[in-house]
């Protein structure tokens, strides 16, 4: 079932009013950084998905909902609604995801391979030690969330979400024709045309970053930290096609910022982490990307729509106002107890959302 509904957009040049967006892709953390985190993500974002890769990771439902609700006592904006996930693991069964159900607190389960990315050691090692697990997430209707990146030492960096679509992702979606499947943060050429040809349970996020940047804003005059992210930026023929994607009104592509912060000191260093920190002005970027492409009434369907029918909740009922109005993104921003630097550090962007 889907949601029908008469589209609020309505812009002139400098004004775009939205139904509220949503952000299907987020980590907000734990710790004394979650009152920094959940202020920004709910300044205007209606509903999150929450990452579940903390330290120890989020594999149970009980974990789930503890988590729930630390951030819950950090939420002041009332239109804000966390989504949880599960963490899959070699070890998680049928009856963690049936538990997890019925918590009604968690609505997906996140495939790491095992090694991938951030805090992923606990992550699988071989999808087909799932097998019930997939087949459970069938029967429930809960969606797969996929970093989709193969991690054997072989395969280079930049091709390991395509040798992830070719040798894992392909095999599943054709295993588990009914199972609900997001490939997160797709990167490249190769995942736009494999989620744009696969049938609908079949979706896909992408995130602010990688629509405005590639691999040469990352490495060229320097290398900079703070574009470092996984899946790793690709060269700008896939942000073309990534940009072509979100801005096709294509049902199949939404919303998630994949917002991942790490403090300064472990970005800006011989061995820095993977993460890019934009959730602090998450539908602002993405409108400059649309705008960009002369696409500002997709906007509305890639932020507020594409993702609630996928997970079959309703769109909000409430609305934003973006203005066309530049402001000073600045160098740091407080971390719990350290700093961040944000996406666009010292550098305008060039929308705004209004009160
Ligand atoms: N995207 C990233 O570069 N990092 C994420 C993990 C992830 O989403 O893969 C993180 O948790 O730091
Ligand atoms: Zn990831
Ligand atoms: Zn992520």
């Amino acid at each position: 079932m889907t949601n029908e509904r008469n589209s609020a957009t309505n812009h002139s040049n400098n004004t775009l009013t939205i139904a509220r967006p949503d952000d299907w892709h987020v980590h907000l953390r734990d710790g004394e950084v979650l009152k920094n985190t959940v202020a920004d993500i709910s300044r205007y974002i209606g509903r999150a998905i929450v990452m579940p890769n903390l330290v120890p990771p989020i594999t149970t439902a009980a974990l789930a909902k503890s988590y729930h609700k630390r951030i819950l006592a950090e939420v002041k904006n009332s239109h804000f609604k966390p989504l949880m996930t599960l963490y899959l693991t070699d070890k998680t069964t049928a009856q963690d995801i049936i538990d997890a159900k019925e918590s009604g607190v968690v609505y997906a389960a996140k495939l790491y391979p095992a090694g991938a990315t951030t805090n992923s050691s606990s992550g699988v090692t071989d999808v087909a030690n799932l097998t019930d697990v997939f087949a459970a997430m069938q029967a429930v209707d809960m969606p797969l969330l996929v970093h989709g990146e193969v991690t054997t030492a072989d395969i280079d960096i930049f091709d390991r979400e395509q040798v992830f679509i070719d040798t894992i992702l392909q095999p599943l979606v054709a295993n588990y024709p009914n199972l609900k499947i997001v490939l997160e943060h797709i990167t490249t050429k190769n995942a736009v045309d494999f989620v744009s040809a696969a049938g609908d349970n079949v979706a896909a996020t992408i995130t602010a970053h990688h629509l405005l940047y590639n691999r040469n804003d990352m490495l060229v005059g320097g290398i900079k930290p703070h574009y470092y992210c996984l899946p790793i930026l690709k060269r700008n023929t896939h942000q073309q096609a990534l940009r072509a994607a979100a801005t096709s009104g294509s049902t199949k592509f939404f919303l998630g910022t994949d917002s991942a912060p790490h403090a300064q000191h472990a970005k800006e260093s011989a061995c820095g982490c993977a993460g890019v920190y934009s959730s602090f002005a998450a539908i602002e970027l993405y409108a400059e990307v649309f705008e960009q492409e002369n696409a500002l009434d997709k906007l509305e369907a890639f932020a507020s729509i594409n993702g609630a029918n996928f997970y079959q909740l309703p769109v909000n009922t409430d609305t934003i106002t973006l203005v066309k109005k530049a402001w000073q993104v600045p160098a740091t921003m407080t971390f719990g107890g350290d700093v961040v630097v944000p996406v666009r550090a010292n550098e305008e962007i060039l929308w705004t959302v209004a009160d």
